[in-house]
C-alpha cells in the first residue's frame, strides 16, 4: 500500500519523562522519517508548558488542508495540552474546514498510557529502543490507513449556579484519563517528585502518601441521548458482571426522557474514568475491558469506562474512623496489585468477613466497573481533597459548592482525532 502523504508537523517535549526526547528525535527518529521520504513542515521542541497547544493552533490557522498528521514525542500530558487548545479555539475559527487530526505517538513521557494501551508490552518483545518506541510511527510510514479514532472526554467545572453551556465554564479535554479521589491526589502530589523520581515510581510514592484517604462526594453516572443515526446505540449505564464476564444494564438506573442515571453515594477511595486506554502505565491495567471488550468504534453516545472503589461496600467496614481507613488501605493496595496483574482486580469480591477473594463467592465486588457516557462528581464542601480533578495529568480544582461534569465525545466539534495504531 502506498503511504498517504499529508502535511506533517513534528513536535516533541524535551522535558517529558526522563528528558531524552530531544536526543532521540535528533539522532534516531528524524533520520527514519527522512529515509521514508517525509519532510516535516515544522519541527518544534516545546519550550514551556502550554507551548505545544499554541504551536498546533497557530499551525492549523496557516494551512488550508483538511487534515494534519502530528508526530508527537511526549507523554499523555502534552497530547492533552494540544487537544485542549484545539477544543478551546473551536472548528469555526480554524478556517471552518479543518476536519482531521491524526497523531503518530512516540512515547517519551513517564507513563505513556495511551501508547502503552495501543501497543501493550508483550513478553519477549524487542528490547530495541527504536523499534519499541516507533510502532505508531511505523504505521504512519508503512500503511497510513491504520488509524484508530480516539474518543475524548470533556470535563466542565461548574460553579453552584452555572449551567454546563455557560461560556465562561472551565473545560478540559482528556484522551486518556479523568479522575478524582486517590488517582487525582497521586497526580497532584507526584509532580513535586518529578525531579528526584523521573520514572513511574513517583506515582507509587504518592500513592503511599494518600492511600488511607477517603473522599466524600456523590456521583451521578449517565447515558444521555441524542443518538447518531446508524451508530450502535449505547443502551444505558452498564455495570460489569465478573461471573458472566460481560456488561449488564445497571439495575439501579433510573430511565427518563433524558437518558439513564445511576447515583452512587460516597465515600470513595478510587474514582477514575478512561477512554481509549486500558492501562495507565505499561503494566497497570486498571480498565481492562477497554481492550478485551472495547466499545463499538461508533457508539452513540460515546462511552467511557469508570472504575470505582467505595470502602463502605466492604462488609467489615462500617465507619470512617482512622482504624477503618488503615484497614481499608491494605485492601486498596490489593486492588492496585490486581491492576498490575493484568487487571485481576475487576474479579475481586468480599468474603463475609471482608476478606478479598478472587473469582469466586457471591459477596459484593470490591471494584465497581461501569460503562457510561459520563459522570457528575459533587464533592462535599468541607472535603478539600475531594475537589481535585485530574485530566490527563492536569490538576483542576472544583470551586466551593461546585461540581465537575465529564462527558465522552466522538470528536472535538467537527474535528476527528485519531492515532496511528
Ligand atoms: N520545555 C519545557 N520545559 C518544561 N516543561 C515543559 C516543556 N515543554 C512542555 N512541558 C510540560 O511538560 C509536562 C509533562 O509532559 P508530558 O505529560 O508529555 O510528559 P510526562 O508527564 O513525563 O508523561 P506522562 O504524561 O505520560 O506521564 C507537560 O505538562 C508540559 O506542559
Amino acid at each position: 500500500m502506498v503511504p498517504r502523504k499529508t502535511t506533517l508537523l513534528v513536535l516533541y517535549n524535551p522535558a517529558a519523562g526522563a528528558g531524552q526526547a530531544r536526543e532521540f528525535f535528533e539522532h534516531e527518529l528524524l533520520p527514519v522519517l527522512r529515509e521514508h521520504g517525509h519532510e516535516p513542515v515544522q519541527i518544534v521542541p516545546t519550550a514551556s508548558p502550554g507551548h505545544a497547544g499554541e504551536v498546533v493552533v497557530k499551525f492549523l490557522n496557516t494551512i488550508s488542508e483538511q487534515r494534519l498528521d502530528i508526530v508527537l514525542g511526549s507523554g499523555d500530558g502534552t497530547l492533552h495540552e494540544i487537544l485542549d487548545a484545539v477544543d478551546h479555539v473551536g472548528p469555526t475559527e480554524l478556517h471552518g474546514r479543518f476536519r482531521e487530526l491524526t497523531f503518530a505517538l512516540v512515547p517519551c513521557g513517564t507513563a505513556n498510557a495511551l501508547y502503552a494501551s495501543l501497543f501493550p508490552p508483550t513478553p519477549g518483545e524487542s528490547e530495541e529502543l527504536l523499534a519499541s518506541k516507533t510502532q505508531s510511527l511505523q504505521s504512519l510510514l508503512v500503511d497510513a490507513m491504520t488509524t484508530r479514532p480516539l474518543t475524548l472526554a470533556r470535563t466542565t467545572l461548574l460553579s453552584m449556579s452555572a449551567a454546563p453551556q455557560s461560556a465562561d465554564a472551565r473545560t478540559s479535554i482528556a484522551a486518556v484519563v479523568t479522575s478524582t479521589a486517590l488517582h487525582a491526589s497521586i497526580l497532584h502530589d507526584s509532580e513535586a517528585l518529578r525531579a528526584t523520581h523521573p520514572g513511574v515510581e513517583r506515582f507509587k510514592l504518592a500513592a503511599q502518601q494518600n492511600i488511607t484517604r477517603w473522599y466524600r462526594a456523590r456521583v451521578r453516572l449517565f447515558v444521555s441521548p441524542p443518538a447518531v443515526p446508524g451508530a450502535t446505540l449505547t443502551p444505558g449505564v452498564e455495570v460489569y458482571d465478573p461471573v458472566k464476564d460481560q456488561f449488564m444494564l445497571s439495575g439501579g438506573g433510573e430511565t427518563s426522557l433524558g437518558g439513564t442515571i445511576v447515583e452512587l453515594d460516597g465515600p470513595f477511595a478510587y474514582f477514575l474514568s478512561t477512554t481509549n486506554a486500558d492501562r495507565l502505565e505499561p503494566t497497570f491495567r486498571v480498565v481492562p475491558k477497554q481492550s478485551t471488550f472495547p466499545p463499538p468504534s461508533l457508539s452513540s453516545p460515546a462511552t467511557m469506562d469508570v472504575v470505582v472503589v467505595r470502602p463502605l461496600r466492604d462488609p467489615s467496614i462500617s465507619d470512617a474512623s482512622e482504624q477503618s481507613r488503615q484497614a481499608f488501605a491494605q485492601k486498596c493496595m490489593t486492588v492496585m496489585g490486581g491492576a498490575y496483574r493484568d487487571g485481576a482486580h475487576i474479579k475481586m469480591r468480599y468474603g463475609s468477613n471482608g476478606e478479598i477473594v478472587e473469582g469466586q463467592g457471591e459477596g459484593p465486588t470490591v471494584v465497581e466497573y461501569f460503562r457510561c457516557n459520563g459522570w457528575e462528581w459533587i464533592p462535599e464542601e468541607d472535603d478539600e481533597a475531594a475537589h481535585l480533578i485530574c485530566v490527563d495529568g492536569e490538576i483542576l480544582q472544583i470551586e466551593q459548592g461546585g461540581k465537575a461534569l465529564c462527558q465522552a465525545l466522538q470528536d472535538l466539534g467537527e474535528i476527528k482525532v485519531s492515532a496511528y495504531a
